[in-house]
């Protein structure tokens, strides 16, 4: 083995990966904690009754050790298998706030959208690699949540 292989294979290297996924839903921003008065001005037009949709974009990436067999950190493959499960199954074609039981007393934000893609996502991978999930709600509205 030259010495450059050696090296290669001793250091312990850490690296991250992230799959992207879109999907489609619609919401409104209402919370059963404010007044019909307070939710319009809190809210705003994200309060008509109508709700409106969103092409969302998420972006998942997880941090682990490179393995030095496989060169991986995980497969690829794999992570969208969980993607597939904790973000298109349940929320991709469907209305937030009605079809999706977690959303019945949490406001669909981005911002509670991510918390509930990460909790569901942290379920399926291996512990402590989940890194962050980036959500883009439109293209000017992005929303990080690290499991903080
Ligand atoms: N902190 C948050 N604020 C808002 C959220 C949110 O999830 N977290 N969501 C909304 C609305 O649901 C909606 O996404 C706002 O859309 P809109 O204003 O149309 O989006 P843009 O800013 O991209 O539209 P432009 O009008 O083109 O600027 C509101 N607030
Ligand atoms: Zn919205």
């Amino acid at each position: 083995m030259g010495d450059d292989c050696k090296q290669h294979n001793e250091i312990e290297r850490i690296g991250y990966i992230t799959r992207v996924q879109s999907f489609s839903a619609c919401h409104r921003l209402h919370s059963k904690s404010l007044s019909d008065e307070e939710n319009k001005r809190i809210f705003g037009k994200c309060n008509h009754p109508n709700g409106h949709g969103h092409n969302y974009k998420v972006e998942v990436t997880v941090r682990g050790k490179i393995d030095r067999v496989t060169g991986m950190i995980m497969n690829l493959t794999d992570l969208k298998q969980h993607m597939e499960e904790a973000i298109m199954i349940p929320l991709d074609h469907k209305n937030l706030d009605k079809d999706v039981p977690y959303f019945a007393d949490v406001v669909s934000t981005t911002e509670n959208l991510a918390v509930y893609i990460w909790d569901s996502l942290a379920k399926l991978l291996p512990l402590n690699t989940l890194y962050e999930v980036k959500i883009h709600e439109t293209d000017k509205n992005i929303v990080v949540y690290r499991g903080e």
